[in-house]
């Protein structure tokens, strides 16, 4: 069993990536096979259910590939042996720098006091796809992909935290993952640890029902790079917070560097502990704007590549890309399921994907994108109404003739879309979420009692909406 586990693991790194492979699969060891099922030992019960929901697919695969019919994988826990050589191979990184060949696991009895954590449990698996050669950049993202970049290549610490911060699918995650998949690369014997703000609750609460939380520290603290995403989740988690904020001290005292991502920027995010919120604030703050027509053009030309890649005689129609950006604007995680769509209906029916096709697959996608209006056709329209210039929508003048307005952009942005006031202040020149505000509650007032300025407000609006 040991030695065709063994030649299993050594496609098995390569297929789910170094990291995955090292978190997941390395502590796993093949017990037996029979009647297509194949037995695995697992040191706890997170990684086997882990395992079980991301990779199982592979493991049968490649068991199958050995020439062992395997349908099914079952795992016991065995967490003693599985602790012991979590140990050991943490030692042995540690020792040898080795951190991806796919070792044979050895089973040497554990004394029972070990109580070291397993590491495998702490981390999440990183998306072998999400690397800085596939993210596209643009205006919107220009900043954080430096930032991202910068932090990537390790050494002396120029900004701790790294706080990535942006609204649904615009690629926080992608940028997380790719540090972390290219400091790896630079840096073989580092440990790194990425994990959802959820999944560090998650085992801060197990650490403390199964009284492991000096492991839990231990570990957290011995990282060279942390990485929490999401991190909004823990706002109102009082406890969470607290060990949250203690490990975030340790590893800046220790110049380590962590990387945060969030939905919003620190001082918005409300019920997160003015202690934190402050931290977060000493390192760079970056975040990613919502995309512009040439972003989505490039990302959607540039899957549109990968994807011809496995399947040559893919044939798109002139325009299709060039609509999809125009039309899909909400987040690019929606773009990126709508060219999925099409290539699946392409590859299924062999056809050439034109405009009409498009136009047909994508109806339902199109129409709730139809609904959206965004503060670029606001702020449009709202220019050409008062003939002033766009960039003045944006700039700092504070003449009566272009803060008016302005205010009413402001406005009409808070009514019809569904963006914050942060968001929206971001994308009137930066402007603060109180100066939105103001502006906001000016044309409330206006509209009472200026006849003028509200039927201007109604029709501005009725035109955004026709
Ligand atoms: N600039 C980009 N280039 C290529 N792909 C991108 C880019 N931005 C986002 N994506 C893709 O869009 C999808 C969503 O991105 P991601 O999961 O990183 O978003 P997110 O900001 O973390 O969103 P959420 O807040 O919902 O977690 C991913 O598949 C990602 O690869």
């Amino acid at each position: 069993m040991e030695d065709l586990w063994r030649q299993a693991c050594v496609n098995l790194e390569r297929n789910v990536g170094q990291n995955n492979f090292n978190h997941w699969i390395k502590p796993l060891r093949l017990s037996t096979l029979e009647a297509g099922i194949a037995y695995f030992e697992s040191p706890t019960r997170f990684i086997s259910d882990w395992v079980n929901r991301h990779f199982a697919d592979k493991i049968t695969a490649e068991l199958n590939g050995l020439g062992y019919e395997v349908d099914r994988l079952r795992f016991a826990v065995v967490p003693a042996q599985g602790a012991a050589r979590a140990a050991r191979s943490a030692a042995a990184a540690q020792v040898s720098g080795q951190t991806g060949a796919a070792q044979p696991v050895a089973r040497a009895a554990a004394p029972s006091t070990t109580r070291l954590a397993p590491k495998p449990d702490l981390g999440a698996p990183l998306d072998p796809r999400f690397t800085f050669s596939n993210f596209v950049v643009g205006k919107p993202n220009e900043l954080a992909h430096a930032a991202a970049r910068r932090v990537a290549e390790g050494g002396p610490v120029g900004f701790n935290p790294l706080f990535l911060y942006g609204g649904v699918g615009l690629g926080k995650t992608h940028l997380m993952h790719a540090i972390a998949h290219d400091y790896q690369t630079r840096h073989p014997n580092s440990q790194v640890l990425y994990l959802s703000a959820e999944q560090f609750m998650y085992r801060f609460v197990q650490a403390l029902r199964e009284s492991t939380i000096m492991d839990f520290k231990g570990m957290f603290r011995n990282v060279n790079m942390l990485m929490v995403d999401d991190v909004q989740f823990i706002a109102g988690k009082d406890s969470t917070q607290e060990e949250f904020f203690h490990t975030f001290n340790a590893l800046v005292d220790q110049g380590k560097q962590i990387v945060i991502s969030a939905d919003r920027a620190p001082a918005e995010i409300k019920g997160l502990e003015e202690r934190i919120k402050s931290r977060l604030s000493c390192g760079l703050i970056v975040d990613l704007h919502p995309t512009t027509y040439e972003l989505r053009l490039g990302i959607l030309q540039s899957k549109t590549e990968s994807f011809r890649r496995q399947q040559p005689d893919l044939e798109i129609g002139d325009g299709v890309l060039e609509f999809l950006a125009h039309r899909i604007s909400t987040n690019v995680r929606v773009l990126e399921g709508a060219l999925q769509r099409l290539f699946a209906h392409a590859s299924l029916l062999r056809r050439e994907i034109t405009l009409e096709v498009a136009q047909d697959c994508l109806a339902d996608i199109l129409r709730t994108n139809d609904r959206k209006i965004s503060i670029d056709d606001i702020q449009r329209k709202v220019a050409e109404h008062y003939n002033i210039r766009l960039s003045d929508m944006m700039g700092p003048k504070r003449a009566r003739n272009v803060a008016r307005p302005r205010q009413i952009a402001m406005y009409l942005s808070k009514q019809l879309t569904s963006r914050s006031l942060p968001e929206i202040g971001r994308r009137f020149g930066g402007r603060d979420h109180t100066t939105i505000m103001h502006g906001v509650r000016k044309i409330e007032e206006l509209v009472a009692d200026d006849h003028a300025l509200a039927e201007d407000v109604t029709m501005l609006k009725r035109l955004l909406e026709a």
